[in-house]
């Protein structure tokens, strides 16, 4: 939702009424006031801000410190006030609305007449082959058809716009904007709901409340008041009159379709009445504003510990299912970028904050802010970015965060077969589908994609090759992943405005590299293992790689790094990593001795040269000088990585000890096999007992 568009802006000091001079034009005007119960003194704040505000006698605010204690009561006081919020039942709307068929007619009727006629143009259009020119205008028409059918098509237009899998690009575009501009209610009627659910008189809770709503969305709308006893700014979220009626009449019929959809429409194997309910359920949730306010202090809790996140704070005195009141967040929208560089902020900043916080919620508690439009995201005068609206929240579950994490490790090795047994865990696909038709399909796809490298690739292309890869066998897609799409999609297209050369995945790199070289999480520990030895060779650059992008994690400690691995390394599970560091230690120290002789010759002096070395036009070593180059750029390799992890104020070079204890291991001598692998192994340990006693610079 966004703010009224045909709202004259109105400034808080001149635009507000005072409370005492609006009821009596709301007396004359014979509108009906409740009885006013007397106002709360103390108003619970909530437990963040540790203080409650009453005003003494010389009017001057005080600040108490606040007991949690009130905080938790006044919360509980709003669940009671919430208690017949209203659930998604399917059955009491049959019960309900089964007995009212002039209703049901009627409605019926405007649906069928205004869905109808945008059908047959479609229709038309196909038959004479103009569909595609018209496109953008059909996208168009249909936003206004959802937003005059009301509450539920809104909504319904808000989820159809999050799936690229069901609508070509010009409708996510249009109904996307389904968040704009739409109709207000009286206010009249929002005051006196105010009233009624807080049981409170307006003048007694507020010192002012703007006369018309800031914002109308598609549940409610959204007024600035000053709150009588702290003189706080609150914004003041009223729900829609009547609206569970409305929207429980629609998802009723909406349901009567889906069950002769699930009978005899043949083609379609989804459940769609299944559907139907669970988006229902969601939409009926969003109506509960102490949900809601509950979801934000979840939020708040996981998330804003942060100081470039704002998450505003709930009055539970002032709220019930159908008020919410919560900090008023100063700020502008994130797509007005020439407003937010008014202020001296940046755009990409702001994304770029949302990015890592969204792949917080995503991937590290699953707790997510399931609708991040840009009316929903705020950048607040001092840089923050502030989010808005959590009525509708989603989970990832446990096994499907690793799973994606790890889904990212098998693309970048390119381990399609890896990536396809993925979509078991991801719950894309049921144990019983056997996933070796997909393997091809995703090697056809993503060879070609990937000769990009992370930091070319664009978010949107790689989703939707993937989409095409999905949409050819049996996958169903869960909705947590749709949402999770949308989050990221939502944030590049923010982030395109700004700069076309955005890349979100690039953006996103080093907190996937962080997480891998940091979690203990068995799933990534094996995940990183898998994407550091390939064919039992270590890869120094993937290593390097991931330092070098993990580094710029902001929540980056290299003392952490590699720590889950170099503890399997010791473990009676790490036999099989064990020897592969060892035929490690053995490469590395061959190239850290051979690059050293051939670096020694290259410098000598000629005569030098001819004397040690017999003039030896090869070199020093008889070997070729391709493999040669290869030992120098291991070797140059290996001290670029320890100089990242030695230039790491926090980095302890003890902690790779570990790797010092397997080289010393007396059955690990016998893996090197033979004289030689002995003495490299005693070399490779020596040289990282220097390392760990001498934090000498990389080039020493
Ligand atoms: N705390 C706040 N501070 C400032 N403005 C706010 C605040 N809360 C809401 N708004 C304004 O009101 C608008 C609508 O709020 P919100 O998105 O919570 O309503 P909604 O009915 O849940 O909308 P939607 O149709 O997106 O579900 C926001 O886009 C924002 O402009």
């Amino acid at each position: 939702m966004a703010n009224v568009a045909t709202q004259p802006c109105l400034s808080w000091t001149r635009g507000s009424i005072p409370i005492s001079k609006r009821n009596k034009r709301r007396r004359l005007n014979g509108f009906t006031r409740l009885k006013v119960v007397a106002a709360a003194v103390v108003e619970a704040t909530p437990n963040s801000s540790s203080v409650v505000s009453v005003r003494n006698g010389t009017n001057r605010v005080l600040t108490l410190p606040l007991n949690r204690a009130d905080d938790i009561q006044a919360e509980s006081r709003a669940m009671s006030r919430a208690i017949d919020a209203t659930l998604y039942s399917p059955q009491l709307l049959a019960s309900k609305y089964g007995s009212m068929p002039i209703k049901l007619v009627q409605r019926t009727f405007e649906i069928v007449s205004a869905l109808g006629s945008f059908g047959l143009k479609l229709f038309l259009e196909q038959k004479n082959g103009t569909l595609d020119k018209n496109k953008r205008a059909r996208a168009a028409e249909l936003k206004c058809i959802f937003t005059q059918l009301g509450p539920t098509f809104v909504k319904l237009g808000q989820g159809l716009s999050t799936r690229p899998d069901l609508c070509p690009p010009e409708y996510l575009e249009e109904l996307s904007e389904l968040q704009d501009g739409l109709p207000t209610f009286p206010d009249e009627e929002a005051f006196a709901c105010i009233e009624r659910e807080l049981g409170l008189s307006l003048d007694s809770i507020f010192s002012s409340i703007t006369p018309s709503p800031m914002a109308a969305a598609s549940l409610g709308q959204v007024y600035k008041a000053r709150l009588k006893y702290s003189g706080k700014l609150v914004a003041v979220k009223v729900q829609r009159p009547s609206i569970e009626e409305a929207i429980g009449l629609d998802f009723y019929l909406i349901r009567g379709l889906g069950i002769f959809i699930n009978k005899y429409v043949d083609i379609i194997t989804t459940d769609v009445v299944a559907l139907i309910d669970e988006f229902a359920r969601r939409v009926f949730q969003e109506l509960n504003y102490v949900q809601e306010g509950q979801n934000a202090r979840r939020f708040k809790k996981l998330y804003a510990d942060r100081e470039d996140i704002c998450v505003p704070d709930v009055f539970w005195d002032y709220t019930s299912a159908k008020v919410l009141t919560m900090d008023w967040v100063e700020g502008v929208k994130l797509n007005d970028q020439e407003a937010i560089e008014k202020q001296g902020l940046k755009v990409l900043d702001l994304v770029n904050t949302g990015i890592q916080c969204s792949l917080r919620q995503l991937l590290e508690y699953g707790y997510f802010h399931a609708d991040p439009h840009p009316g929903n995201l705020l950048a607040t005068p001092d840089g923050k970015l502030a989010f808005l609206d959590f009525g509708m929240m989603s989970e990832t579950p446990e096994e499907a965060r690793s799973a994606i994490i790890g889904h990212v490790v098998h693309l970048v090795n390119r381990d399609y077969e890896a990536m396809a047994r993925d979509y078991y865990a991801l719950d894309f696909l049921s144990p019983d589908v056997d996933v070796s038709p997909i393997v091809p399909a995703l090697r056809n796809f993503f060879d070609d994609a990937l000769n990009y490298t992370v930091s070319e690739l664009n978010f949107k292309t790689l989703v939707d090759g993937l989409g095409n890869v999905l949409y050819q066998f049996p996958f169903n897609v869960p909705a947590y992943y749709a949402l999770i799409l949308r989050s990221l999609t939502v944030l590049e297209g923010l982030a395109l405005y700004a700069d076309p050369n955005f890349k979100v995945l690039a953006a996103s790199y080093p907190y996937f590299a962080k997480r891998l070289l940091t979690d203990p999480n068995p799933y990534l520990r094996d995940a990183l293992i898998e994407l550091l030895f390939k064919d039992g060779k270590f890869r120094w650059s993937r290593l390097e790689d991931l330092l070098v992008q993990g580094s710029m994690d902001r929540d980056f400690t290299a003392k952490e790094a590699l720590q889950p691995v170099l503890k399997v390394l010791l473990s009676p599970d790490g036999e099989e990593l064990r020897t592969l560091v060892t035929k490690e230690a053995v490469r590395v120290s061959e190239a850290l001795t051979f690059g050293t002789i051939s670096d020694t010759y290259k410098s000598a002096p000629d005569f030098m040269r001819t004397l040690v070395f017999n003039g030896n036009a090869n070199g020093p070593l008889m070997m070729p000088e391709s493999e040669m180059q290869s030992m120098i750029e291991l070797r140059d390799q290996v001290f670029r990585i320890s100089g990242l992890l030695r230039s790491s104020n926090d980095f302890d070079p003890a902690l790779l000890l570990p790797i010092l204890q397997v080289l010393q291991q007396p059955e690990v001598r016998r893996l090197g096999g033979g004289v030689v692998g002995g003495i490299t192994q005693r070399l490779a340990a020596r040289f990282l007992q220097q390392v760990l006693r001498v934090p000498a610079t990389a080039s020493a």
